[in-house]
């Protein structure tokens, strides 16, 4: 295995520029290629879980050319219409792949396979399938029930009212919303349970209505949609920059600036995950908002008490700025952390035991006390991108730190430790 040593950083300074953010990235090739016209994509993603999508779409007979450097896109939409691919759909661990595909193939005509890495035939869509089920669609679990892999025969669906649960992933919701305009119908949908991770339903809202579709929604409770749609291309669309990738940036400069300048979003992003800026205000960062640029400098950082539901991604940065924070720091109503890329409470919970912090583990929070000091140790990541890029904040608070398969940050920032080690000093 792979490891990387990160050498104690004493300071960062500097300025980086975030790739483009994932939802965003997934959200628009897919509504671009069902869209009626061409789409110019600026500012896409360059990682696996982008890979994944781009190249279902291919399977289906979607045209998509890239630029060298992958991050613009030019899409001709199929007006709704896909091919029946010759293999199974092969979407690795992305879940705004393999969700939203779901909700929309089933409402398209065509028979397919949706198959994936072993961690995403252990994270759960029983919530989709029973809502798309109850719709009429036609879709079969090949091994586990309200597990990946799925098998699904697309078919006219007509809408019509639905519930879905909205307690363990948003984006259920996202897929059955993206799908809604495709079946016959209008489309009401209500939640069951309380809607976690709120804030992507607003990406997912947005991205239709640039590809002319309005979702009208009834204080997160009911959803409606309008059927017989076809999505419209907007022609040229950008990417905002991604605003969980900034969290490590606003983290590193908080800890140990310097000040550092990271440019892609700002005080308008439309990610939810901006809130984690917000959240190290409150730890003490000191931050200057611009409109598409944040700039961050070194506080007293000093521990604090969460909810985190709304940026479940971000938030796991705050678990490592913990360590160098005075006094203990709660995140709380985290309960899908443990249906992510890995038990992500669990394996944080172990890892910052590691380097030395008392943690207590719960069902739906962890509470981190920092210790007194930091051993070195190699970290396991799991296969979790986001573990491996916050236990870089061991570096940047001064302390050597191992990180093992570190090319696991593949999946939505392929380049995040040279980007980490240019502010570095
Ligand atoms: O819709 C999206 O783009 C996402 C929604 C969130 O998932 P949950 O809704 O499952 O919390 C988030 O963790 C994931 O990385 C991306
Ligand atoms: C939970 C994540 O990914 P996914 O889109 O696969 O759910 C993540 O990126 O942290």
């Amino acid at each position: 295995m792979e490891q990387l040593t990160l050498k104690p950083i004493t300071k960062v300074s500097g300025s980086v520029t975030l790739p483009g953010s994932k939802s965003l990235s997934n959200r628009i090739l897919l509504l671009a290629a069902l869209s009626e016209g061409t789409t110019q994509v600026h500012n896409l993603l360059d990682s696996d879980d982008i890979r994944h999508m781009l190249s279902a779409l291919a399977q289906m007979g979607v045209e998509v050319t890239l630029s060298e450097d992958k991050t613009v896109a030019t899409v001709r939409g199929c007006a709704g219409k896909l091919n029946t691919p010759n293999e199974p759909l092969f979407l690795g661990n992305a879940g705004t792949a393999y969700r939203p595909l779901t909700a929309v193939l089933a409402a398209t005509s065509g028979h397919f396979e949706l198959v994936g890495e072993p961690r995403m035939e252990e994270r759960p869509i029983g919530h989709l399938v029973d809502a798309m089920q109850a719709l009429g669609a036609d879709i079969e679990y090949l091994k586990n029930k309200d597990y990946p892999p799925l098998r699904i025969a697309g078919k006219a669906i007509h809408g019509g009212e639905v519930e879905i649960d909205g307690s363990i992933s948003s984006q259920f919701l996202t897929a059955l919303l993206m799908a809604a305009p495709l079946f016959a119908g209008d489309t009401k949908v209500t939640i069951k349970g309380e809607l976690v991770s709120k804030p992507y339903i607003d990406i997912t809202i947005g991205v239709m209505a640039q590809f002319g579709v309005d979702v009208i929604n009834d204080n997160y409770q009911t959803f409606s949609v309008k059927g017989g749609q076809v999505y419209q291309s907007p022609q040229r669309i950008m990417v905002e920059g991604d605003a969980s990738s900034a969290s490590y940036f606003i983290a590193a400069a908080a800890i140990a600036g310097g000040e550092v300048e990271i440019n892609g979003v700002g005080k308008n992003s439309v990610q939810g995950d901006i809130g984690f800026a917000r959240v190290m205000e409150q730890v003490g960062a000191q931050i200057d908002w611009h409109d598409e640029k944040l700039v961050v400098r070194k506080g007293e950082l000093k521990g604090v008490d969460i909810d985190a539901n709304a940026i479940p991604d971000a938030a796991m940065t705050l678990a490592t700025v913990a360590l160098f924070a005075k006094g203990p720091t709660a995140i709380r109503n985290i309960y899908n952390w443990r249906v992510k890329e890995t038990d992500r409470l669990a394996a944080m919970a172990t890892e910052l035991r590691k380097v030395g912090a008392e943690v207590v583990e719960g069902e739906d929070f962890i509470e981190i006390t920092p210790p007194q000091t930091i051993n070195l140790t190699d970290i396991d990541t799991y296969n979790d991108h986001r573990i491996a890029m916050c236990f870089s904040m061991v570096a940047v608070g001064g302390h050597e730190v191992i990180i093992n398969d570190p090319g696991c940050t593949a999946k939505t920032f392929p380049t995040y430790f040279d980007t980490l080690s240019s502010i570095s000093v």
